[in-house]
């Protein structure tokens, strides 16, 4: 698998991202709203019914033109990438929670959400592997920042407590760089402290390693 799929093919001019982004972004928004209220509706069973219709519809909607399984990344006539199918962070995936990452030169990448019960593992507490998710993301995405990127190798976590529903942050940070490997190191922190913290070993692939300076230049902070 490449990590950079269809480098360099067609790649969109930075209007036809904004139109894309203004016309889909909101109907994301609209959805995940509609996720929660299909989890927390107590409607009447009609009205169930009656909105499950309505769902329908707007999929066949939406399915009147469509592409392939997947939107994979998508790069601009500006470098730079978007990965708006990426389920921690992408604009047009409305499983995202969405998690928008600040990158600071003086400290750790970090990013703040609000999960609700869509991430629900144990009662009232965040699944497990949604808080690896949102680990390998942040992790990923701070090696990216630093200008070392590559796939996740290996990724280590150490549950502390249960990470309750509700704010959560994620911090991560490179420790050091050998080779191609970037070590990475980061949390996940909520009003109780500490919940998680993570290792990971992030890999430049053997097959896109002559595109290292090309992929560290497409980074762009809300892209990942
Ligand atoms: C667009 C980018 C987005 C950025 C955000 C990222 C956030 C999201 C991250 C993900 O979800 S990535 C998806 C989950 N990860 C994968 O699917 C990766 C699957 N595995 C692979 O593709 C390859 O096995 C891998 C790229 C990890 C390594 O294959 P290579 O052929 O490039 O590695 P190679 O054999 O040349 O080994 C290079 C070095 O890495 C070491 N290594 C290889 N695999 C490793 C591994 N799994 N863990 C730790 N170290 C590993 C290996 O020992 C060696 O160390 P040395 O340089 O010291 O000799």
């Amino acid at each position: 698998m490449s990590l950079i799929g269809d480098f360099g093919v067609d790649p969109m001019t930075p209007e036809q991202f904004d139109a894309e982004a203004a016309l889909f972004g909101p109907l994301t928004d609209s959805v995940r709203t509609l996720m929660e209220a299909t989890l927390m509706s107590e409607a009447e069973a009609d009205d169930v019914a009656r909105a499950r219709a309505l769902v329908d519809e707007a999929a066949a909607l939406l399915n009147t033109r469509r592409g392939g399984i997947a939107l994979g990344t998508r790069w601009g006539t500006d470098g730079i990438r978007r990965s708006w199918g990426n389920a921690v962070m992408g604009l047009r995936n409305p499983v995202a929670p969405p998690l928008e990452f600040t990158h600071d030169d003086d400290g750790p990448s970090w990013a703040e959400a609000e999960l609700g019960g869509l991430y629900e593992g144990p009662p009232g507490l965040v699944h497990g592997g949604v808080v690896a998710l949102l680990l390998d993301q942040a992790l990923g995405s701070a090696a990216f920042y630093a200008g070392s990127p590559g796939m996740t190798g290996t990724l280590t976590v150490r549950y502390r407590q249960g990470t309750k529903l509700g704010p959560v942050r994620v911090e991560a940070a490179l420790d050091r760089v050998e080779g191609v490997k970037s070590f990475v190191v980061g949390t996940v922190i909520t009003p109780d402290g500490v919940c998680a913290e993570a290792e990971g070993i992030f890999i430049l692939p053997r097959e896109v390693r002559h595109l290292a300076g090309e992929l560290a230049q497409s980074f762009h902070p809300g892209e990942g």
